[in-house]
């Protein structure tokens, strides 16, 4: 069963593409000659955008095209009422001739924007795109180039593939950024046991996200369950599906700390209902507004949110894993869905890291600390075994109690290989495949409040791009990523370095592509170089398009593994300094300044 729930429970409408066909306003001969030619390439880029895009919550794209071609500011004004009216919240021009850039030009100041230019020469379509991104940049409005490598004829109706490249990673991206824009962060709680990153930093997430910050304390969850704010039906279907699929694991705990059979058994029931809460507390849930509840039945329109749960809560009541990995899991007792992004210990930057990586590949996403570099040297000490493969210069653990989604055991499958797929693409088949491949173990002495964690280890094989915001006081928010693959340990040299750590908590082996320089010279680099606790780990090698995300955002990229000629950004980043795309990146993105100011 394949149910659609999530971010389309939300408030505001699912952001559209809106293509403008740009003309030589020149009547008389010229415009005429190019009305068709110039509409048709509108119409092929949105057959291809609706074909190819999805919303994350498996809905799918529309694009709206401009009523007339554009000759004009008087037709560009029509547009922007058009698109306003529409839901447009991403602008794509495109056009095949020369037309008069400054009238012609979207300047609404938050739409990310992009001009596909036609490369042919029989008008000078190129020499358009050339101008009107000039008039863009010296306007502070930057926007994206698109300009096929090859020329073709008038006539032709194709997009050729490097342009239909370029054409998707920046509609992906520009969805994004119109999909955050005016939802919530939801903090449960506020800052687990010291980490920065729980501070909800309201100037980044209203200047550079265009969203607002939402907080309850987890008193709510006892109100809530005390009172019995949630659906009892559910709640009964819920607890039924998860002593069914949810297998308990080894209790590790020495004797005189472990919890009774009945205590675990009333764990059980709070922790599920936990998932419940949270849930609607994003959302909201209409079956709250029929028990009485119309308050709570609204939610907090929250995009992402976070449980604090350490210490706070976990001293005292059952830990919020379960809830924190079902929900970030693409399935649950409803079927399979849209996964929630909730980061454990509220770490709000990892949270929107979450958040950016679940737009860009709709699948859900892998939260975990940062925990081990594991040399070659020290596995050989530890164990005997030599490290070999794409583990042989060593590897990075992943590991937390928390919302590491099941999804990231690695049980879904893409020509075969492991995979975290969107939820459309995902069978029962793997669904049941993932449920078996975790456990649930009672939790360890850091939570004295009981509860049960997620045991799984990620298959090896998968192209996985790890990732975090970080902000630092001066400068905003800066983004780290890591392109690299998953990979497996042999059984027995697996359980000695994950009993070192925590049996009980899901384990990802990683190991990032290197470059032989800089962060990037070894593994041990690349952990030496993460900026904090936390990172997010999202399906395939989207550094490219994360990276394409944060120009939008004007969040600068400090660290990456992404080839050059992968780098897409807004034509004016050259102008920063062609030669040193990195440091151009960050005198860009000060330049311009957040997306929302
Ligand atoms: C249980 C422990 O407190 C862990 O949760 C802690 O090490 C962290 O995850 C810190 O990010
Ligand atoms: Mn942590």
């Amino acid at each position: 069963m394949t149910t659609v729930q999530g971010v389309n429970r939300l408030q505001g409408s699912l952001p559209k593409i809106g293509i403008r066909p740009i003309i030589d306003g020149r009547r008389g001969g010229i415009r005429e000659s190019l009305e068709e030619v110039t509409m048709e390439m509108a119409r092929a880029v949105a057959r291809l955008l609706s074909e190819k895009l999805r919303h994350s919550n498996g809905l799918p794209v529309e694009c709206v095209i401009a009523d007339t071609c554009i000759g004009g500011v008087a037709e560009a004004a029509q547009t922007a009422e058009k698109f306003a009216r529409e839901g447009v919240g991403v602008s794509l021009s495109v056009t095949p001739s020369w037309c008069y850039p400054t009238e012609t030009i979207d300047t609404d100041p938050h739409m990310p924007k992009a001009i596909w230019g036609f490369n042919g020469t029989e008008r000078p379509g190129a020499v358009y795109l050339a101008a009107a991104l000039a008039a863009h940049n010296q306007k502070g409005l930057p926007a994206f180039s698109i300009y096929g490598r090859d020329v073709q004829d008038m006539g032709d109706t194709t997009i050729p593939e490097d342009v239909q490249a370029k054409l998707l990673q920046f509609a992906k991206a520009g969805l994004a950024v119109a999909t955050m824009r005016g939802k919530s962060y939801l903090s449960m709680g506020n800052v687990s046991m010291g980490i920065a990153g729980c501070i909800a930093d309201e100037s980044f997430f209203q200047r550079y996200l265009g969203m607002r910050n939402e907080y309850v304390d987890m008193s709510e969850f006892v109100r809530r369950m005390e009172l019995g704010i949630y659906d009892k039906d559910e709640y009964a279907r819920a607890l039924a599906w998860t002593k069914e699929h949810c297998k308990e694991g080894a209790d590790v705990n020495p004797p005189h700390l472990q919890r009774t059979r009945e205590q675990k058994d009333g764990d059980w029931e709070t922790v599920v209902k936990m998932a419940l809460i949270a849930r609607d507390l994003m959302i909201g849930n209409p079956k709250l507004g029929e028990i009485g509840y119309g308050e709570e039945a609204l939610g907090h329109n929250a995009i992402a949110a976070g449980f604090q749960g350490q210490r706070a809560w976990t001293d005292f009541f059952p830990n919020g894993d379960f809830m924190e990995a079902i929900l970030t899991s693409s399935y649950d007792w409803n079927g399979i869905r849209e996964p929630f992004m909730l980061s454990t210990e509220n770490d709000t930057l990892n949270a929107v890291t979450m958040l950016l990586g679940h737009l860009l590949t709709d699948a859900a996403q892998i939260f975990a600390d940062v925990r081990t570099f594991w040399s070659p040297d020290a596995v050989k000490r530890v164990t005997g075994h030599t490290l070999e493969g794409r583990a042989a210069q060593g590897v990075i653990h992943l590991i937390n109690s928390g919302p590491a989604a099941l999804d990231g055991a690695g049980q879904q499958t893409v020509d075969g290989a492991p995979a975290m797929k969107p939820f459309w693409d995902i069978t029962e088949e793997e669904v049941r495949k993932s449920l078996e491949a975790t456990q649930w173990c009672p939790a360890v002495d850091f939570f004295r409040g009981g509860g049960f964690s997620t045991d799984f280890t990620t298959r090896g094989g998968m192209p996985v791009t790890m990732a975090r915001i970080n902000v630092i006081q001066g400068l905003g928010p800066v983004l780290q990523l890591a392109e690299g693959y998953t990979v497996e340990l042999p059984d027995d040299v697996h359980d000695k370095l994950d009993q070192r750590s925590n049996p009980t908590w899901p384990t990802t082996w990683f190991v990032p592509n290197l470059t032989g320089t800089g962060a990037f010279k070894d593994v041990y680099s690349v952990m030496n170089n993460w900026g904090s606790n936390h990172s997010a780990v999202s399906y395939g090698h989207i550094g490219a398009d994360l990276i394409t995300l944060a120009s939008m955002l004007r969040i600068p990229v400090c660290m990456h593994n992404v080839a050059e000629d992968r780098l897409f950004r807004p034509s004016a980043w050259a102008a920063f300094g062609a030669s040193d795309a990195t440091g151009a990146d960050f005198r860009a993105c000060d330049n311009f300044g957040p997306l929302y100011k």
